[in-house]
């Protein structure tokens, strides 16, 4: 028997039925038992998401975005397909939809089976797949529902028809922990109400939340005319902005679906919303900068990559794992004139820095020559490598490309980081020197991986270097949106106090001369790191 349907409403002029004949399903039979076992025998409970949407044949939002931001968010998807829809970067060409008897057995599938913690809704196109949604989702227990109220898709195309509007209101947004309408959505919501202010998203925001959710979030990624990109959260009693730099790309397809399944994500793993939405928030932000000089399709809007963050930090080319902001705890850079005071070679203070506790090695050569410096590099390499340590280069971006050291530091007078990101690839760690709020946020738009902030304190190692203080420091880190190493006259003396200055994307001090002019850099830098992982301890413990 085939299921079929016909949809006069004019809005879906463009939308067909998929017909789904019995005999051309497929039963899968599994025994209760096998499935009984397998959960019991499996200790491991990842967090999982059911995603409940449209596929996008483009692959940017809907069923594609969520999977791979669950992915990229650790966290297990499963999918219960609404529509399937043909688009790209141009528009939507045509929408076929599932039939709803057929959306129930897909939800009755994953959530018969699987231990479900949070549901997100995408696309449900019809007023029919939003009470069959609701019905079923009440016979199951999970922890939080997040509703992605699609209508349209970015490119204006219509996604849903006018009466899931009633749906929403009677049914699914009394269930919902959190509804995240576009600004079209929020408008659409509340009857086709003007919304073009910050101001106008707060009123929304609070009308929306008379329909029964328990968080509203507008975003605001069409603000006319607004240099930032502000979210409005309103959860019954408080407002929250949530503002990121609005990035210059045409790649912002499925950024609603991507928020969204980001949020679910977090919350499936244990955050509260006012977290998860933060996070939400910065993933998306984070993925357009990083994609926002990839091309995909022709058209006026481009979807963006989900996983280049994720690929970035999953190299083969260099260590086993890529840059995390914890290498930045002990962070050692070479000096040759102070090595060879004390009759040592580069590869050696390398080694005794790194048996001492160093966590990443910076080879600072100015005076060496090209040749000597890529043999340095890579007999320094090798050391960092059989530690697992990674090895920057100080400026010298053709050094790093010819030992393939792990990447590079760069000055703010020095190349780009954006064009050393374009030699090096996305898998290379770039480092910037910021003495400014400005200067951060900068290198946070040229995919600069972390910032090294200062002089903090006056330094015979770097000449006419204007030292910022601890005040400055604090200044820069709290403005950068990158993790930050602090540098300049730090030592055993006084590394504590630095990073007691309470900001928690300060990860680390790299120093000089506290471990290469001195006797024995083992000794040095072992008690270095004990001052560091002591202060680090306490910071834990409040
Ligand atoms: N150019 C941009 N730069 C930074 N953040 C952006 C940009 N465009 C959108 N965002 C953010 O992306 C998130 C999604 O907002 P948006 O208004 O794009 O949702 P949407 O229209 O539902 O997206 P889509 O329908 O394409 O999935 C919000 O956090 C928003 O602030
Ligand atoms: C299938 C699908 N869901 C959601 C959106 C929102 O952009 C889209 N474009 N396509
Ligand atoms: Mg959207």
């Amino acid at each position: 028997m085939a299921f079929s349907c016909t949809l006069s409403h004019p809005l879906f002029s463009k939308i067909r039925c998929v017909s789904v004949s019995a005999s051309s399903r497929v039963a899968v039979a599994m025994s209760n038992d096998s499935v009984a076992m397998e959960e019991k025998s499996s200790k491991l409970k990842i967090p999982h998401v059911l995603s409940v949407a449209g596929s996008d044949s483009g692959g940017g939002a809907g069923i594609q975005a969520d999977l791979k931001t669950c992915g990229a968010r650790g966290v297990y998807c499963s999918t219960v397909i609404t529509a399937v829809t043909a688009q790209n970067t141009i528009g939507v060409q045509g929408v076929n939809l599932v039939p709803e008897e057929f959306v129930a057995e897909q939800l009755r599938s994953v959530l018969s089976d699987m231990q479900v913690d949070v549901v997100k809704t995408g696309m449900l196109p019809s007023i029919g797949v939003v009470k069959v949604f609701c019905r079923i989702l009440k016979e199951y227990k999970v922890q939080a529902l997040v509703v992605d109220p699609v209508m349209a898709s970015t490119s204006g195309d219509v996604l849903a028809n006018s009466s899931i509007l009633a749906g929403l209101w009677e049914e699914l947004l009394p269930m919902a922990d959190i509804v995240t309408p576009n600004l079209k959505e929020a408008s659409a919501l509340l009857g086709g109400v003007k919304l073009t202010t910050v101001a106008d998203m707060h009123s929304a925001a609070k009308s929306i939340h008379d329909f029964g959710p328990r968080h509203v979030l507008v975003k605001g990624g069409d603000l006319p005319a607004s240099l930032d990109a502000v979210d409005v959260l309103f959860d019954g009693i408080n407002f929250h902005e949530f503002r990121a730099s609005r990035i210059q790309t045409r790649n912002t397809h499925g950024t609603g679906c991507t928020l969204a399944s980001c949020i679910a994500a977090e919350l499936a793993k244990g955050s509260p919303m006012l977290q998860a939405v933060q996070v939400a928030k910065h993933y998306v932000e984070t993925a357009l900068n990083y994609s926002k000089d990839i091309t995909i399709g022709s058209g006026p809007q481009g979807p963006f990559d989900h996983l280049l963050k994720l690929k970035h930090s999953f190299s083969s080319s260099s260590r086993q794992r890529g840059f995390s902001p914890d290498d930045l705890l002990l962070y050692a850079v070479t000096d040759s004139g102070m090595n060879k005071r004390w009759g040592r070679s580069i590869p050696d203070a390398v080694k005794a820095a790194i048996e001492g506790g160093a966590t990443i090695i910076q080879l600072r050569e100015k005076e060496a020559d090209t040749r000597e410096f890529v043999e340095l590099a890579k007999a320094s390499l090798e050391i960092c490598r059989s530690h697992g340590v990674p090895l920057l280069i100080n400026d010298r971006v053709d050094v790093a490309l010819a030992s393939d050291a792990d990447g590079v530091h760069v000055g703010q007078s020095d190349m780009s980081p954006r064009v050393v990101r374009s030699l090096l690839g996305p898998d290379k760690i770039i480092g910037v020197s910021c003495k400014t709020p400005e200067q951060a946020l900068q290198a946070w738009s040229d995919t600069a991986d972390y910032i090294g902030s200062g002089g903090v304190f006056p330094t015979s190692t770097k000449a006419n270097n204007k030292t910022i203080g601890l005040d400055g420091l604090k200044t820069v880190c709290l403005a950068s949106k990158l993790p930050v190493v602090a540098i300049g006259g730090i030592g055993i003396g006084n590394a504590g106090s630095v990073m007691e200055i309470g900001v928690p994307n300060l990860k680390g001090v790299a120093v000089v001369s506290a471990l290469f002019d001195r006797e024995c850099v083992t000794t040095e830098t072992r008690k270095l790191h004990s001052v560091l992982t002591d202060v680090l301890s306490t910071q834990a413990s409040r």
